[in-house]
């Protein structure tokens, strides 16, 4: 068996059409312009990168974009007066603090620092209880792209067996609850499960987040399965000869593709369609503020 490659770098460029021509429904219909912030604290050159990224990409669609450098010298008072100072503004619809933050600032107290409503990662407490309770969340934009993917490959996910590897707040938790919502028998596996493989094997639907270099082994996936691969792992390359590293997921690619009906790869997975959900996150907070019904935009 030879999987179906799924495709994100293309999915996502249909999910930022998409949110284009709502922003231009936005701006010619209800003259509102949607306005993301993007708060970077430190130099992580990897969230630099996304950082970048989010920032074209807003711009791109026609949003307004607000950009905010802070040193890793910052004090967590300087982060948690900026996320105030947005949180009035009233250009700004959704407002985003990219993690990891430095060490000495409790991210959690940033998180919840953030209105609610403004909250385009779904990270608050307000909108995991309401994604759990099944309200009218902020849904983190990973597990969104995931499940936007799945539903696409696969149409109604009901009935299905699925595995989680990783309960992260910010993508196994969520992940688990958006494959519920979609009538999906849910398994959430972690370090301490037992047989990790056998649970691996029952399943239709993996979604791998556990953030360790191809720690799922092919030969772990039934055949026909649906694989999902959240993890973006830097690794040594000896083998390219120019010192350079490679990424990879948490599945082992070349050995899942033998087995799995459809499979994510890494680069060009996951990744592009996180920050594709962030904008369409972004539309959906600014329907949500000025009292639109986002399905009336297209
Ligand atoms: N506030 C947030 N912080 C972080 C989030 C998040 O959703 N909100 N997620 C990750 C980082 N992230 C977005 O912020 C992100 C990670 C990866 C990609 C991506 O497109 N990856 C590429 C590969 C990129 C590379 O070469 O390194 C891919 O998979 O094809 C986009 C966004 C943690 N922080």
């Amino acid at each position: 068996m030879s999987a179906k490659i799924i495709d994100g770098k293309a999915f996502s460029q249909t999910v930022r059409d998409a949110v284009a021509r709502d922003v231009t429904t936005l701006k010619d219909k209800h003259g509102i312009t949607p306005g993301l912030a993007v708060v970077i604290v430190g130099e992580d050159p990897a969230s630099q990168v996304y950082v970048r990224n989010k920032v074209k990409q807003t711009a791109e669609s026609g949003m307004n974009g607000f950009h905010f450098e802070m040193p890793a010298t910052a004090s967590e008072e300087d982060v948690l007066n900026k996320v105030r100072e947005l949180n009035a503004d009233d250009r700004v619809n959704g407002i985003l603090v990219q993690l990891p933050l430095p060490k000495h600032m409790d991210e959690a107290k940033v998180i919840e620092t953030i209105a609610p409503e403004k909250d385009v990662d779904g990270f608050h407490v307000i909108n995991t209880g309401l994604l759990a309770t099944g309200g009218n969340a902020m849904v983190p934009c990973t597990p969104l792209g995931c499940i936007m993917m799945l539903k696409d490959t696969l149409g109604d996910l009901s009935g299905m067996k699925a595995i989680v590897v990783g309960r992260s707040n910010i993508v196994g938790k969520p992940m688990a609850q958006l494959l519920l919502d979609e009538n999906c028998t849910v398994t959430i596996a972690h370090s301490r499960t037992k047989d990790l493989a056998a649970e691996v094997k029952a399943a239709d639907i993996v979604v791998a987040a556990v953030g360790r270099p191809e720690m799922i082994k092919g030969d772990w996936i039934k055949d026909g399965a649906t694989v999902i691969d959240v993890g973006i792992n830097r690794i040594p390359a000896p083998e390219r000869g120019d010192g350079k590293s490679r990424l990879v997921g948490d599945v082992d690619y070349e050995g899942a593709a033998q087995h799995a009906g459809a499979i994510t790869p890494v680069p060009g997975g996951v990744g592009p369609m996180t920050i594709a959900c962030l904008l369409r996150n972004t539309v959906t907070a600014t329907c949500r503020q000025n009292g639109i019904d986002c399905d009336t935009l297209q």
